[in-house]
């Protein structure tokens, strides 16, 4: 998994969650991802197919969408296509037919529209997963809900055992639960990540609609367009795209626009543009959805406040996807607040309509808040965010004034609880400030004792303060079909019966910037937050030449995406160009080594890339290879990792000494280097959990020292086979004396690890999970040369080069040696992954004195290298090829490495 994902992606790592869904979905099983935006869903359906060499099908809603994929896949050097009344090449269809693609997207209508023979023939071609992407679409309580999605149910009867994966970054539980039952999955693999987009700053700030304003962020986004920092302004309606796109236009910056009353073919033009870097800046209501697939987006301006805040944190999120810092910035004026009436007549039910005002009110309370806006985001999709302040916000990163608005408060709550908490804000609110309106005169809400006395405080002051006191629990929001009222909670009343008119305890509330603008009544000269804070952080800690670097070689990448008609990040993302200029590499394989380069990329721009490389840093006056301390290129010195990684260094000396140096237990547990001797029992656990942890075993060898005959194995087999496996006790009550809680053990875990009664018949190694191995001791010995058979006819077993997909039977051109003790010890180390003899078969014969040396060429590296899953470190690879020189061996695994033949991770090389 992990060299397919270099392979392809040029990642090292998975991030979390990817490698389990992965597994699971190649398990066969159904698979509910819901994950943040950019958190790498589509990752965890683009690998199985790589690795099942069979076809992922993907349901997306949006051609534009599936033709960005696509796009990006085949940069990766991935076969996909799509297919949608979109698609003119009718080739396609065949193609998919024969099974000619890893990744082949479709839209759901299609899916539905295919005959039966289209899914037997691409069953019988090999398919290996049915990914529903965004499919929040499904339900009828997402955002986005599409009838054609609810149909897919059908293809749940023809493709019975292909696994089903939905993945969405926003659902709800109940959305959650639509989405698994429509698609009917069995008992599916359920994957809830956080929400949480770490590099994302969140900001909010009230404005008035106004050409003053409309030019201050014009002037604040012409600063930063320079740096080639893609920007997305959301509007709520066309005229505010209409008009903004205008002043952008008359103040020189190239820019996009998208809405919904543009012709089809203006929009994808719009949009093919801007994923191309044509221009940097797309004002787009909000029609420019989840169609975009752009991971180097760092700012999202929403000019008005969005209807939801599941909208608001899907718009929001087409930021920063590469993990990138970005910035979300928000603005809304208050008149935003006045459209809960028309965004609810969308609604087709009074529970919809309830739906949508509750939504509406929470993103309006994101706007008003006066605590941290992260945690408010995260605990309303119910991902608990464990702390108060994110430092990430514009809350958190400012120093909001506190007030003791105790009176205020005691007014506002007694006001509410006189009218008997039936109404919305607006009525008490009207009270406090004098109003006369009918509904308070008829309800004699005038002869209240409050009435007119908070006349001084606009209504909107009013309301923030209400807003605070809802988010502290003070007062509580009730939704009743269209309408909210508000009411005292038990918090409030409690306040209200410490209270008195002349007297309350204090109660320190900040004044959000809403209610401080108010209060003042003065207007901001500058509405428009700098924007551009993020940006120069970006660059923090990176020399100037460094960052003149990058921007050339951002230009470069213009010219070669230009060049081959794709879109410049799916020729390799602004992360891995960063760490380019900042190691710039002068070989393949240093090129290679870097973080998002793939063997694609090398293949296709590895040779052009390296020139400008050279010509760029020439330019700069930076040397190439330098170091960078996000990444280093090339180990400066050969560091010896320990290859015990999951094992407690005692626990893997142990397992080295005997598995490797062929030592008894007795021996180890005696061995005079150690402090104090440890008992036989404690090695021989070592040396299981060893086994467990995936170590290379020799059974027939354990199960000798151990005293485990065939018969004791299978009488435990049986004991277990009554009381299971679970305690120890019961099975050795079941067993005769003489059998040990030792034998026991190591029973359960050759178990485990899939280890039979045959290991008894032959000459058995295997890794826990050596489901390679052979274990007849026939197909061996068929290989062994006669020449190697001693006098009396006992058999040295061979020493086999390798398990994992070369089992001895075969194994070409596999060494064959009488060992001896000595030369046992040696081959050991050298071979690394040896049959080792059993005791049986040990020769005391002539000794054999000489010492091999090994030379290193392309071949024996890379058929080294297979034995080795979890890699090996250079100094490894010195020892094993003795004959070669620490040059020699570098530039061979040099040439091996831009080869994509292998890679490096943590500085071991491990095969591709
Ligand atoms: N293991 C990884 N290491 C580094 N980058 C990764 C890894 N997995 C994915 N990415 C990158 O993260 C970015 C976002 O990934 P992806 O498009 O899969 O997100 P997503 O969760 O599907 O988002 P959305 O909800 O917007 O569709 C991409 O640029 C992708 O290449």
């Amino acid at each position: 998994m992990h060299s397919t994902l270099k392979k392809y992606f040029g990642y090292t790592e998975f991030r979390p969650y990817q490698k389990e869904i992965i597994e699971k979905i190649l398990d066969g099983k159904d698979c509910m991802v819901v994950m943040a935006t950019g958190s790498g869903k589509s990752l965890c359906y683009q690998v199985p197919p790589l690795i099942s060499e069979k076809t992922a099908l993907v349901i997306s809603p949006l051609i534009s969408l599936m033709q960005d994929q696509v796009m990006a896949l085949k940069q990766r050097g991935i076969k996909a296509d799509y297919l949608s009344s979109a698609q003119t090449d009718r080739g396609v269809q065949t193609n998919a037919e024969l099974g000619h693609y890893d990744v082949l997207y479709m839209t759901p209508e299609k899916a539905c529209a295919l005959p039966n023979s289209f899914w037997s023939r691409l069953l019988k071609a090999g398919m290996c997963l049915l990914a529903v992407d965004e499919a929040h679409c499904i339900s009828e309580w997402g955002h986005d809900f599409r009838v054609e999605y609810k149909q897919l149910d059908k293809l749940r009867n023809v493709l019975l055992n292909v696994p089903f994966v939905g993945l969405t970054a926003t659902a709800t539980e109940k959305v959650r639960s639509d989405i698994m039952n429509s698609l009917q999955m069995k008992d599916p693999h359920v994957a809830i990540g956080s929400f949480d987009r770490k590099n994302l700053f969140y900001g909010v700030k009230s404005f008035s609609r106004s050409s003053q304003f409309v030019d201050q962020l014009v002037e604040e986004i012409s600063k930063y367009v320079d740096n080639a920092n893609s920007t997305i302004i959301y509007c709520t309606t066309v005229k505010d795209t209409e008009e903004i796109f205008k002043s952008l236009h008359e103040a020189g910056i190239k820019a996009g626009i998208y809405h919904g009353q543009m012709a089809n073919k203006a929009r994808e033009e719009a949009h093919r543009s801007f994923i191309r870097d044509e221009f940097y800046v797309m004002v787009a209501t909000v029609a420019f959805g989840m169609g975009i697939d752009k991971p180097n987006i760092r700012y999202v301006i929403h000019y008005g406040c969005p209807k939801s805040l599941e909208s608001y944190y899907q718009e929001s999120g087409r930021c920063g996807r590469d993990g990138i810092p970005s910035v979300c910035w928000l603005y809304y004026t208050r008149s935003d607040f006045a459209k809960a009436d028309f965004y609810s007549a969308e609604a087709r039910s009074a529970a919809q309509r309830k739906a949508i005002m509750e939504a509406f009110s929470a993103a309006q309370h994101y706007c008003m808040l006066s605590t941290c806006r992260r945690k408010y985001l995260l605990d309303y999709f119910a991902d608990k965010y464990a702390h108060d302040d994110c430092g990430n916000c514009d809350i958190c990163t400012s120093s909001m004034k506190e007030k003791d608005l105790s009176r205020e408060a005691f007014l506002l709550m007694a006001c509410i609880q006189s009218c008997g908490g039936r109404w919305g804000l607006n009525l008490p609110i009207g009270i406090l400030r004098g109003s006369r309106t009918k509904k308070i005169v008829d309800a004699q809400f005038d002869k209240l004792p409050f009435h007119g006395l908070g006349k001084e405080l606009s209504a909107n002051w009013w309301k923030g303060l209400a807003y605070q006191l809802i988010s502290r629990d003070y007062l509580v929001e009730t939704f009743k079909d269209m309408y909210k009222t508000v009411s005292v909670s038990e918090k409030g009343l409690q306040f209200l019966r410490s209270s008195s008119p002349d007297h309350q305890p204090p109660l320190f509330l900040p004044e959000t910037p809403e209610m401080d603008l108010d209060e003042k009544n003065r207007d901001t000269p500058n509405e428009v937050s700098e924007i551009d804070g993020l940006a120069s952080k970006e660059f923090e800690g990176v020399s100037q030449a460094e960052t003149q670097l990058y921007k050339m070689l951002i230009e470069e990448r213009i010219k070669l995406a230009r060049a081959t008609g794709t879109a410049p990040y799916a020729v390799c993302g602004d992360q891995t160009l960063k760490r380019i200029s900042l190691t710039r590499p002068s070989t393949k394989a240093r090129l290679a080594n870097i973080d998002g380069v793939n063997q694609h990329f090398i293949k296709l721009y590895g040779d052009n890339f390296l020139q400008s490389i050279k010509r760029l840093s020439e330019a700069c006056n930076l040397s190439l290879d330098g170091d960078s301390s996000s990444q280093t290129s090339v180990p400066s010195k050969i560091v010896t990792v320990p290859s015990s990684k999951k094992l407690t260094p005692a626990k893997f000396e142990a397992w080295k000494m005997w598995h490797e140096d062929g030592l008894t237990f007795k021996e180890i547990a005696n061995f005079p280097g150690r402090a104090a001797a440890i008992k036989e029992q404690t090695v021989l656990e070592y040396i299981l959990e060893a086994a467990r942890e995936g170590y290379k075993m020799n059974w027939t060898r354990f199960c000798e020292e151990t005293g485990l005959t065939r018969e004791t194995f299978l009488s435990i087999q049986n004991a277990v086979s009554k009381v299971g496996k679970e305690k120890l006790k019961p099975i050795k009550t079941e067993l005769p004396e003489e059998v040990s809680y030792g034998q026991i053990k190591a029973y359960l875990t050759m178990h485990e690890a899939g280890v039979s009664a045959e290991v008894f018949s032959s000459n058995y190694e295997q890794s826990c999970n050596g489901d390679e191995c052979s274990n007849d001791i026939s197909e061996i010995l068929q290989n062994v040369p006669s020449d190697v058979q001693g006098d009396d006819g006992i058999v040295e077993a061979p020493v086999v080069t390798g398990t994992k997909g070369a089992s001895p039977g075969k194994t070409e051109g596999a060494e064959y040696h009488l060992l001896t003790e000595t030369n046992r010890k040696e081959a050991a180390s050298s071979e690394g992954d040896l049959l080792i003899p059993t005791k049986r078969q040990r020769v005391e014969a002539a000794e054999v004195k000489s010492f091999r040396t090994l030379d290193a060429t392309e071949e024996s590296i890379l058929s080294w290298l297979k034995n080795f899953d979890d890699g090996v470190t250079l100094s490894d690879l010195l020892e094993h090829f003795n004959g070669a020189t620490e040059k020699s061996l570098f530039d061979l695994l040099s040439y091996l490495e831009g080869e994509f033949l292998i890679y490096r991770k943590n500085n071991l090389y491990k095969l591709m």
